[in-house]
């Protein structure tokens, strides 16, 4: 992994989001769209605002969040929830989020309406992707049901996952459908969370999950 440490975690997500910004323009100019998806959880929020904030052509430009919990929008632990409150907004409400979450009981009743609209969106052009201190990444969380399929070159682009580190059901996009893009970032802070992503450096992904994405990431850390 390509470690990159900051001073502290304004810079960190102000630099970051120079750096996404930079990576959509040029995808940007090379094709008609660019696509690019995001984490949820309580990292992101910062690189989400000054994100919004930035002049691109986000008319053209696909935003596909990694994971969903299986609750509401109305749920303060909605993850299309916080995208529309800070990244869907400003500047970038011209750019189209691509749903991951439908209204019905259990994701896995959702998969075929949510599908078709992300492989559309695929390959990605950019990857953000958050941790948990369970080295849990998107919903692929260690001994989750459905962990080896979503980690399998035959998976979906879209499994739903319930595991004992969730508290809900989640949806997630496949690590198949996640190592398409060309540019992958992790973001993470804290000093747990460099302990954790040291250690599963040396662990298979399924036992950390996060292992999948590493060889091909820039891991930003600030304390
Ligand atoms: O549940 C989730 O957790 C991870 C990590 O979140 P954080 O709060 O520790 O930043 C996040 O990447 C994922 O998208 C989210 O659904």
């Amino acid at each position: 992994m390509n470690f990159i440490e900051y001073s502290d975690r304004e810079i960190l997500m102000l630099e970051l989001a120079d750096v996404i910004a930079g990576q959509l323009r040029s995808a940007l100019a090379q094709s008609d769209r660019a696509s690019m998806s995001v984490p949820g959880g309580t990292t992101p929020g910062p690189i989400f605002d000054t994100l919004s904030g930035v002049h691109l052509d986000w008319d053209r430009v696909d935003v596909i969040l990694n994971d969903e919990r299986w609750v509401p929008e109305t749920s303060d632990r909605s993850n299309t929830a916080l995208l529309k409150r800070r990244l869907i907004t400003g500047a970038a409400s011209a750019a189209t989020l691509v749903p991951l979450y439908t209204d019905t009981p259990t994701p896995e009743e959702g998969l075929d309406s949510l599908m078709p609209a992300i492989d559309a969106a695929l390959p990605l052009d950019v990857l953000v992707l958050g941790m948990g201190l369970d080295m849990h990444t998107a919903s692929l969380f260690p001994g989750a049901d459905q962990l080896e399929l979503g980690l399998s070159d035959a998976a979906p682009t879209l499994l739903a996952m319930r595991a004992p580190g969730a508290p809900e059901p989640r949806i997630t996009l496949s690590a198949k459908a996640l190592k398409t893009a060309v540019s992958t970032h992790i973001l993470i802070t804290g000093d747990e969370k460099r302990s954790v992503v040291e250690k599963a450096q040396h662990l298979s992904p399924d036992e950390a999950p996060i292992a999948a994405f590493l060889r091909h990431a820039d891991v930003h850390w600030a304390p």
